[in-house]
């Protein structure tokens, strides 16, 4: 079947642990939710097929993710395949998102959403997914800081963890061509407005004009 992913292109948002991912997707997911059509140029009314936003990733803390269960072994094949974005193990349990749940987004003209770190951010630029990909960035590190302890969900050492790995992702984002947007979440209504109308853009969700 043919890739639908050059018209529902999907969108990576990736940014150190703690800078907001959570929190701006989820009002993104509360403005645009299931039902919504993202008007495109040309319809009327909305009565032809818009681009919903969507989201086919499986994290084991975001609700809106959807889930598909498979067996060890044939999660563990897709793994040798290279069939995987991001896969991980917590509990004794496999967790993963697939290139082709992705794909399936795509085809359903729905605009695939994910939140990934930047080794899954590296898959998704070697695949054929033909993502748009968005850097959240937090205002300092010392404010990254202050936001990870508010949250109140860390040790120090998981805390310290975050934060060189924080150093890592600000490096990797300085690249050229890294990231095709970056916002800096320091006002919340100002940085979800700038992903909002990124992520629509116009009512193209980044298909060519
Ligand atoms: N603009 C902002 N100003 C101040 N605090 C914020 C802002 N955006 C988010 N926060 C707070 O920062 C904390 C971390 O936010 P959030 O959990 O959304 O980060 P995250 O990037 O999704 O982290 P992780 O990758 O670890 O899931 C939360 O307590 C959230 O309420």
């Amino acid at each position: 079947m043919a890739s639908n992913t050059a018209v529902y292109r999907p969108v990576v948002i990736s940014g150190p642990s703690g800078t907001g991912k959570s929190t701006i997707l989820k009002r993104l997911f509360a403005e645009f939710p299931d039902t919504t059509r993202g008007p495109r140029p040309g319809e009327e009314n909305g009565v032809q097929k818009g681009a919903p936003i969507d989201c086919a990733g499986v994290t084991e803390t975001n609700s809106f993710y959807s889930y598909n269960f498979v067996t060890k072994e044939a999660f563990l094949d897709l793994v040798a395949q290279n069939g995987f974005i991001e896969h991980a193990q917590f509990g004794g349990n496999y967790y993963g998102t697939s290139k082709q749940a992705v794909k399936d987004v795509a085809e359903k003209e729905r605009i695939c959403v994910l939140d990934i770190e930047m080794e899954g951010v590296k898959q998704v630029k070697n695949s054929d997914l033909n993502a748009r990909f968005l850097f959240l960035a937090p205002p300092s590190v010392e404010e990254l800081e202050r936001r990870l302890r508010g949250r109140g969900t860390e040790t120090e050492e998981s805390l310290r963890k975050r934060l060189d790995q924080a150093v890592n992702e600000l490096e990797y984002a300085k690249q050229p061509g890294a990231h095709d947007k970056i916002v800096v979440n320091d006002d919340l209504e100002k940085a979800y407005a700038e992903v909002r109308d990124w992520v629509v853009d116009g009512g193209r969700f980044g298909a060519p004009q």
